[in-house]
């Protein structure tokens, strides 16, 4: 195990764009800078304090206003003026923030900023302090946005297949939702863009990947921008154990449902034989596509543990009865569900966290991608990774009870889905060597680490 020192060399402060995609990977990844004698402050704003409370031994958190204090996005109700508010708020208050530990015994030495908030930069400069830029998203992700940020590709699209070094050619379903549908969510589209606005200014960039997963992308991207795999950002229990007391998110932005306690249903099912359905923090489906979820699974009959908000369970057939082989909770333990061994298949959105924490636990995948980077990685789940498939929507916008059934059917007992589960528990394998000491993300985080500690005072 690895002691927590006392004695700290550097102190960075981390800033995660506020929403539960975005604060988990940082959360975790400050907590490895912890376990290696960094000393670590967590940022996260007025309101996703006061409504989560968070609390951590080994990471300190603290806060800044984005504007919006009694009730973060949903008190903005638009993604354009929550954006412009964040940025012109956070700016001031970020800095105030760092400012009230420059007075103190230990200032920050380094920024870790959301690259979805590249203005967190000019904060950093302006007070003479590091910065590092962390992509949430996986790099061939990243890397579509970094040639549409240089117009290297042009938009809309015109010319396809696209071409990513290391991976099959990208068809227009296959790119991210905002290039896809163009013209979709424009203050999305702009801010996954203007990630690169200044990130050849940063003095680190840093992403949740592993370079064995998508080694040929991460040195195509590292000669026009060279990016750090400091992943799997996800707790050391799952994986190197090397980090005492490490087996919690410990940041839920949702309250866990503790109503039934889902990990000791799952305990009583036989291993293999559950699916797990979870679509993230932020997708609402519609009630026709809820009720082909729910004929889906009725028709194929496996057991199944199902995340859906209360008002998402409000529009279930009222012919779809629970009974013992199937449970709903509103919010779970999601890494120590992905861990059981009851655990057959997770149905999911394809949102990155979701993603790479099913590849680390070695859990095949049926994907259901609504939009942003969830298209892309539903095509390298399948045909990249070979650990699942993602499901056709028919030419209304609805994925078929038949088609859920059928993609369930295959990964749980057909012949794909045989060597869906041996690729899956390579990318495990590959994920914990990638963390544990002397892997490629622990030696980059050593480096990180190690240049913060020689950066010119
Ligand atoms: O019941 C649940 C459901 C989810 N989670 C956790 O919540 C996170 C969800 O993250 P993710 O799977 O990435 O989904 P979103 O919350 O939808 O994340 C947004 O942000 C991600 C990072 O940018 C993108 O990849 C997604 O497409 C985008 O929707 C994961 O860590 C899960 O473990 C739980 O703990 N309990």
């Amino acid at each position: 195990m690895e002691k927590q020192s006392k004695a700290y060399g550097v102190h960075v402060l981390a800033l995660p764009y506020p929403s539960q995609g975005h604060v988990n990977p940082m959360f975790q990844f400050c907590k490895r800078l912890a376990s290696k004698g960094t000393k670590a402050t967590l940022a996260i704003t007025n309101y996703i304090s006061k409504s989560t409370r968070p609390k951590s031994d080994t990471v300190a958190i603290d806060t800044f206003s984005d504007g919006y204090d009694d009730g973060g996005f949903a008190q903005a109700g638009d993604v354009d003026k929550y954006l412009a508010r964040l940025e012109k708020t956070g700016s001031k208050t970020v800095a105030e923030l760092i400012q009230k530990y420059q007075k103190s015994s230990h200032p920050i030495d380094c920024i870790v900023y959301d690259s979805f908030l590249p203005w967190a930069l000019d904060v950093a400069k302006e007070l003479g302090i590091l910065g590092a830029c962390f992509f949430t998203q996986a790099c061939a992700v990243n890397y579509v946005y970094y040639y549409a940020h240089h117009g290297l590709l042009t938009l809309p699209v015109s010319s396809l297949p696209v071409e990513i070094p290391g991976f099959p050619p990208l068809h227009l379903p296959d790119m991210p939702s905002f290039i896809y549908v163009y013209g979709s969510y424009p203050g999305y589209f702009h801010m996954v863009l203007n990630q690169f606005s200044n990130v050849d200014k940063a003095d680190f960039v840093l992403v949740n990947s592993y370079y064995k997963l998508e080694e040929k992308v991460i040195d195509a991207m590292k000669e026009v921008c060279p990016m750090l795999t400091i992943g799997p950002t996800i707790p050391s229990f799952y994986l190197d154990n090397r980090v005492e007391n490490d087996n919690n998110y410990e940041l839920n932005l949702f309250e866990l449902d503790l109503s039934s306690n889902c990990i000791n249903w799952l305990d009583t099912k036989p291993a293999g034989s559950v699916i797990y359905i979870a679509f993230g923090s932020m997708v609402s489906l519609s009630e026709k596509q809820i009720e082909e979820i729910a004929m889906g699974l009725k028709n194929s009959n496996f057991n199944f543990l199902w995340v859906a908000k209360a008002s998402d369970q409000e529009k279930l057939p009222k012919n779809f009865v629970e009974d013992d082989n199937g449970l709903f909770v509103t919010w779970s333990p999601q890494l120590k569900v992905l861990s059981n061994k009851a655990l057959g298949c997770f149905f999911s959105h394809g949102g990155w966290n979701s993603t790479i924490e099913a590849l680390s636990m070695g859990v095949p995948m049926v994907v259901m991608p609504q939009w942003t980077d969830q298209t892309t990685n539903a095509k390298l789940v399948e045909d990249v990774w070979n650990v699942g498939l993602r499901v056709k929507v028919d030419e209304n916008g609805i994925v078929r009870r038949e088609e859920i059934e059928g993609c369930l059917r295959e990964v749980m007992e057909g012949e794909r889905g045989k060597e869906m589960k041996k690729s899956a528990s390579k990318w495990k394998d590959l994920a914990k060597e990638a963390v544990s000491e002397g892997g490629t993300s622990d030696t980059n985080i050593n480096d990180f680490i190690s240049k913060l500690k020689k950066k010119p005072q």
